[in-house]
């Protein structure tokens, strides 16, 4: 398990991290959400003890991972913007892994080797944006990491390695129970792969939730009366966002299908549908909430 508590980040006197708190269980996919800046390459970087925090805990396995070998030996993160040695060529990266990571699986570097066909004697940097992603997970999977941090994992890969490097990645989760650490902007990505979703905003954690828990609480409720209505209508309920487009109100509720249900009914709406929200739209509600407001994006 990786437990952060009470994390403080300062770069340049700001609170970068702001008493962060979170828990990602093991054998988990967590995914990181957030706007522009909001922390989290930050706190990838601190939870793989690339840097260290001002104050707070950062554990896995109840250990600190900063300077601790034992445990990064078992922690591979892949950057958003990646890195290779000048004028290494994939082989010679290979050997620098084998050196780094005890745990380096040969054979499944060969294996990988036919699935992705890439030519283990070129240079990395000859290589296009795709394909040094795809070197960088190739390597990554090899070191048999435990935890796994990715930020902004899937830029510039085809659909097609993509979906080969997801799978291998759940297989990993399934098979090895490694814990896998997401942050990325491409919700539909994170809503495919992730078990829990946590939205960082301005360096403090916002929501930290089970997926299917999160999409369990809110929906998108749309209602028409046959009678004009007062907003005694929408007493009991917990409205996120509501708009009127002519007799038809479109409402974005919070609370399980029962409970707006029970609230609905006895008012006998004409037109009562009742839809889950996509990642991507309780992305956009829950930024709305701390006012990173962005007006009239109801669909
Ligand atoms: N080395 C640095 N020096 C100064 N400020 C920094 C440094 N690294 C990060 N920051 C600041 O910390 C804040 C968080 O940056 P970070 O890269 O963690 O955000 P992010 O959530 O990953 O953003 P994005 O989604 O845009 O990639 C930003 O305001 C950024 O300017």
């Amino acid at each position: 398990m990786i437990q952060v508590q009470d994390v403080v980040k300062k770069i340049e006197k700001e609170n970068i991290l702001d008493h962060v708190h979170l828990q990602i269980k093991k054998g988990s996919i967590y995914g990181l959400l957030g706007s522009n800046g909001a922390g989290k390459t930050t706190l990838l970087k601190t939870i793989t003890g690339i840097i260290k925090q001002n104050s707070g805990e950062v554990t896995i396995e109840e250990q600190g991972v900063f300077e601790n070998p034992s445990i990064k030996e078992r922690v591979v993160f892949i950057p958003d913007a990646l890195f290779f040695f000048a004028h290494y060529s994939v082989k010679q990266m290979a050997q620098f892994y084998q050196n780094m990571y005890p745990r380096w699986n040969q054979e499944r570097f060969e294996r990988i080797h036919q699935l992705l066909d890439l030519d283990i004697n070129r240079k990395i940097n000859r290589f296009s944006k795709g394909m040094q992603r795809q070197v960088a997970f190739w390597l990554a999977l090899c070191a048999m990491p435990d935890y796994l941090a990715l930020d902004e994992p899937f830029d510039g890969l085809d659909a097609v390695i993509r979906q080969k490097i997801k799978s291998w990645i759940i297989q990993d989760v399934a098979e090895r129970d490694m814990t896998v650490l997401v942050s990325s902007h491409n919700l539909k990505e994170v809503e495919d792969l992730c078990d829990a979703v946590g939205i960082l905003h301005k360096g403090s954690l916002i929501v930290e939730k089970d997926l299917d828990d999160l999409k369990s609480d809110i929906h998108k409720v749309q209602l028409a009366f046959k009678e004009e209505v007062t907003d005694a209508v929408f007493d009991g309920l917990d409205i996120v966002h509501q708009e009127k487009r002519g007799s038809v109100y479109m409402c974005i509720v919070r609370g399980d299908y029962e409970q707006i249900e029970d609230a609905i009914i006895p008012h006998h709406p004409v037109v009562f549908d009742m839809l889950p929200l996509t990642l991507e739209e309780i992305f956009i509600y829950e930024m709305e909430g701390v006012n990173y407001a962005i007006d009239n994006i109801l669909l």
